[in-house]
C-alpha cells in the first residue's frame, strides 16, 4: 500500500477527533509516533490539524455558501475544511497544489462524484475570493465568532466581561502560534551561558520579558537537546512561570502543592527554594505521580515528595500545616486555547459552572492546612472570572481568618506589575497582553 502523505494523515486525525470526540494532541501524538514522516511533514500535519480545528467556524461559514443544506459525510467535510485552511491561511502552499491533493484524496477514499464535488467547491472558492470577507448577518457577537472562529456563547460572555475590543484581541491572540519558552534551572545552569549554548545549537534564543527565569526559543525542538535531557531547563509557558515566584517560597519552608502534576510549578518552587526544605506534591491521578518524580530527578531536585490523593482528602492524611500552599486548580483551560484549540469547541457554560464549584471546595479544604501567617496562591489557566476573581472574593468574604495579600506586586516582574488588580492581590493575564497563556494568580494570607 502506498505511504500516506501529510494531508491524508491530517485528515485521519481530524476524522478521529470528530468521530471519537477525542483530543487532537493525543490523536496527533498517536499517529505521528507510528509514521515515518520527515520533520517538515510532521510540522505540516501538526499545523494542518491544529489550524483546521482553530479556524473551523470561519471555514464552515465559507463552506456554507457552496454546500449549505447538502448532507456531507464527516470525512468529506473535513477534507474541504483542511483544503480551505491551506488556501486561506498557509502562504507556503500553492492554491492549485491544495486543490489537486484534495481531489486525489477524495478519489482514493470515495467515488468519482465526491471527487468532482470537492474539486467544484474548492475551485468556486478560488474564483470568489471575496467570500472570505462576507460577514454573516447578526449581532456583534455572532460576527466576531465567525470572523475569529470562536463559539458564540464564549464571545458573548467575553464581550460582557471584557468589552468588544478586548474580546477581539483575545480571539486574535488565540489564533496565533504560541512561542516556545523554557525555564532555566538555576540548580544546574546559568541563564546567560545556556542562552549562548542554545543559540549555537538550535537558533534564535531571547530572554523572556515576562519572567526572569525564562528564555524564548525560535525554531528547534526544545525537548530534544542534551541540555534538556541533563535537566538544565523545563519547558513551560511564560505566564505559568509567574506562579511559583508569586508564592514567595523560601529555603527550608514546608510547602504543599495540591494539584501538582506534571510538576511544572512544583519543580519551579523547589528551584526557588534552592532545593532546601520540603515540598509535598500531590495529584489525584496515580499515573501522574511518575511525571512529577521524573521531572524532579531530571532537574536534580531532592526535596519533592510526590503523593497520590484527592486534594479534598488531604486534611485527613496527617500531613500537618504548611508555610506555603499552591492550589494550581483544575480549570476550564480557556486561557490556553492557542495551544489546545479543541477546548473552545468542547467546553460549555455548564462545564465552567461545575468546575467553579470544585475550585471553591478545593480552596476551602486546603486553606485549613495553612499555618498562621502562611501564604496560599490560587492559580488557573483560564480567563473566566467565575473560576478566578469570583472564587477568591467569595472565599475571603466567608473566611475572615484569611485576607487578600495586597503585596503580590512585590513578587512579580516589573513587566506585569501594572496588570495587578486594584486589590493588589490578583493578576489576570489575558492571551494578548504578552502573547502568552491566559493565567490568573491570586495570593491570600492567613492572619
Ligand atoms: C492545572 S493542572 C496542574 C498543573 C501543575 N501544577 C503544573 O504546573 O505542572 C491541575 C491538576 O489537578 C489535578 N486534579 C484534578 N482534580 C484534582 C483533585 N480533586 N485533587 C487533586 N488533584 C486534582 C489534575 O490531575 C491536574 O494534574
Amino acid at each position: 500500500m502506498a505511504k500516506k502523505g501529510a494531508r491524508d494523515i491530517a485528515l485521519d486525525v481530524l476524522n478521529r477527533v470528530e468521530e471519537q470526540k477525542s483530543y487532537s494532541n493525543l490523536e496527533l501524538r498517536n499517529v505521528l509516533d507510528r509514521t515515518e514522516l520527515n520533520a517538515s511533514d510532521v510540522g505540516l500535519v501538526t499545523e494542518l490539524v491544529y489550524g483546521t480545528i482553530q479556524r473551523k467556524l470561519t471555514l464552515d461559514h465559507v463552506l456554507s455558501h457552496f454546500v449549505g443544506g447538502k448532507k456531507v459525510q464527516t470525512w468529506v467535510r473535513n477534507l474541504l475544511r483542511l483544503s480551505l485552511y491551506q488556501i486561506r491561511f498557509l502562504d507556503r502552499i500553492p492554491e492549485r497544489a491544495a486543490v489537486h491533493e484534495a481531489v486525489e484524496i477524495a478519489k482514493k477514499r470515495g467515488h468519482q462524484g465526491v471527487a468532482s464535488m470537492v474539486n467544484g467547491v474548492l475551485r468556486n472558492v478560488l474564483r470568489q475570493p471575496d467570500v472570505w470577507e462576507r460577514i454573516p448577518e447578526g449581532d456583534t457577537a455572532k460576527r466576531i465568532a465567525v470572523a475569529y472562529s470562536h463559539p458564540e456563547w464564549l464571545v458573548r460572555q467575553w464581550i460582557k466581561e471584557y468589552g468588544e475590543e478586548t474580546t477581539k484581541a483575545i480571539c486574535e491572540a488565540n489564533n496565533r502560534t504560541p512561542h516556545s519558552s523554557i525555564r532555566v534551572n538555576p540548580l544546574k545552569a546559568k541563564k546567560n551561558e545556556l542562552l549562548q549554548q542554545l543559540t549555537e545549537a538550535v537558533g534564535a534564543v531571547h530572554e523572556s520579558a515576562l519572567s526572569q527565569d525564562g528564555l524564548l526559543i525560535e525554531g528547534g525542538h526544545a525537548a530534544g537537546t542534551r541540555w534538556f535531557k541533563e535537566g538544565f531547563y523545563t519547558i513551560q509557558d511564560e505566564s505559568s512561570m509567574l506562579v511559583a515566584p508569586a508564592l514567595a517560597p523560601k529555603p527550608g519552608m514546608r510547602v504543599l502543592d495540591a494539584c501538582a502534576a506534571p510538576g511544572g510549578k512544583t519543580t519551579h518552587l523547589a528551584e526557588l527554594m534552592g532545593d532546601q526544605g520540603q515540598i509535598i506534591a500531590s495529584d489525584v491521578h496515580p499515573h501522574k505521580r511518575d511525571l512529577i518524580a521524573n521531572a524532579a530527578k531530571r532537574l536534580g531536585i531532592s526535596i519533592i515528595e510526590p503523593i497520590v490523593s484527592d486534594a479534598l482528602d488531604l486534611p485527613d492524611k496527617g500531613l500537618g500545616t504548611f508555610d506555603r500552599i499552591l492550589l494550581d486548580a483544575p480549570c476550564s483551560g480557556l486561557g490556553v486555547i492557542r495551544r489546545k484549540p479543541d477546548l473552545k469547541w468542547n467546553k460549555t457554560p455548564e462545564d465552567v459552572r461545575a468546575i467553579a464549584q470544585l475550585q471553591y471546595e478545593l480552596l476551602k479544604t486546603l486553606s485549613t492546612m495553612l499555618a498562621p501567617g502562611g501564604m496560599l496562591v490560587y492559580s488557573t489557566c483560564t480567563i473566566e472570572p467565575k473560576e478566578n476573581q469570583d472564587i477568591v472574593r467569595r472565599f475571603v468574604a466567608e473566611h475572615p481568618e484569611f485576607m487578600l495579600d495586597n503585596t503580590l506586586r512585590d513578587d512579580l516582574p516589573q513587566a506585569v506589575s501594572d496588570k495587578v488588580d486594584e486589590t493588589g492581590a490578583y493578576i489576570q493575564i489575558l492571551p494578548h497582553d504578552f502573547d502568552s497563556d491566559g493565567f490568573f494568580i491570586a495570593r491570600l494570607k492567613r492572619r
